[in-house]
């Protein structure tokens, strides 16, 4: 077996600000292999996009530090890289797409010359043949009558016609990682299914391994080989799409799964909210809006990751010596929530409120 393409190890980013300190990741670790998609899910701020634009150091930086932890790209240290290194990285092997296609895209010029430029700003090759490359990317993710379309400017083009230019641009280096954080959050339902498919494709044609962030667990059932699930900065559990969709084995991930449609006894959303992150809870991050916690969850660190199954990890007390986890596993979160009377997810009166959005 061959090491994995990136491996992220216990990272750790904060963020300094006025209010205190945000411990935004804290301590994650996934691995991404070559040729495969890890999806990336959990709530809105639980540092999803923290930790993938922590790998080629998008963070703004400060108020944000990299305060610990490994980025392994290749078997190299991305957190010990000059900015010099880090940007012939950026766009070249490691290429990020954002939520907006707008903010990727400079209006005053047309696409073409922007993925041209793209083109030459990591390979030695002639403005002509950067054109044709242009073009051949164009037509490939989906742009029709590329030939014709290559010196639009970028307000000519549709908000799903934008994000392709802005995929072809991403792929223009051809990376052996494509990062893409929401890509399809801002566009419809039919355009956000051709782009998922699009994704599909040109990974099987170029190889590359995708990061996929989303809080959409729809998306992550169209795309995914693995799962990240982060909550609080914090991975709660990892695994194959089967194993976390079939098996879900941490009370979050199985919280979250009872929000979607056709799932669990309905589709409210999980009640409480996200923990303030300058002040995260004793112990595992989620036991306040856990309807399983136990004097354990409440104290001490977050717990580690447990295996579950192979390749399969949950980060809870319950896979631990002294749990019976057939308490997780046997029964919907939902179910307990009706079995409790549905203390331990009351809604907060915080203004942090993250419910409702996300389901
Ligand atoms: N520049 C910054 N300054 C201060 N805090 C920040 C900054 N960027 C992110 N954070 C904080 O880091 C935490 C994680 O944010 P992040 O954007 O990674 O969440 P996310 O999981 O990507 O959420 P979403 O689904 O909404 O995109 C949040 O508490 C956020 O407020
Ligand atoms: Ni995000």
């Amino acid at each position: 077996m061959t090491d994995p393409l990136l491996s992220i190890r216990e990272l750790r980013v904060r963020f300094d600000t006025d209010e205190g300190v945000v411990q935004a990741v804290d301590g994650v670790s996934f691995d991404v292999e070559r040729g495969e998609t890890v999806c990336v899910v959990g709530e809105s701020g639980s540092g999803k996009t923290v930790a993938c634009e922590s790998v080629t150091r998008l963070i703004p930086m400060p108020p944000g530090e990299i305060a610990g932890g490994e980025i392994l790209f290749d078997g190299e240290d991305l957190t010990e890289a000059s900015e010099k290194r880090l940007e012939s990285i950026r766009g070249g092997r490691i290429a990020h797409v954002f939520q907006n296609p707008q903010s990727a895209l400079n209006p005053v010029y047309p696409i073409g010359a922007q993925i041209v430029e793209a083109i030459r700003l990591h390979r030695d090759v002639s403005k002509q043949a950067a054109r044709d490359r242009a073009i051949d990317l164009l037509d490939r993710v989906g742009i029709p009558e590329a030939t014709a379309r290559v010196d639009d400017y970028p307000h000519e083009f549709s908000g799903g016609m934008k994000q392709r230019v802005v995929i072809a641009m991403a792929l223009a280096a051809d990376p052996d990682l494509l990062v893409a954080d929401e890509p399809t959050t801002a566009l419809d339902v039919t355009i956000q299914a051709q782009i998922l498919r699009l994704l599909r494709d040109l990974q099987a044609e170029f190889g590359m391994s995708i990061v996929f962030v989303t809080h959409d667990l729809g998306v992550v059932a169209e795309i995914a080989d693995r799962v990240v699930v982060m909550y609080a900065g914090r991975v709660m559990e990892t695994g194959s799409v089967h194993d976390v969709f079939d098996r879900p084995s941490h009370p979050y991930t199985k919280a979250l799964l009872d929000c979607l449609p056709g799932q669990g006894q309905s589709m409210r959303p999980i009640g409480g909210t996200l923990p303030d992150l300058k002040q995260p809870p004793a112990g595992c991050r989620f036991h306040p809006r856990c309807p399983h916690a136990t004097a354990d969850c409440r104290t001490g660190t977050h717990p580690e990751l447990l295996p579950v199954g192979s390749g399969h990890d949950a980060a809870c007390v319950y896979y631990g010596p002294g749990y019976d986890s057939t308490v997780i596993r046997g029964e919907s979160v939902s179910e307990s929530r009706a079995a409790d009377g549905g203390d331990a997810v009351a809604d907060s009166d915080s203004d942090h409120d993250t419910t409702g959005g996300d389901c």
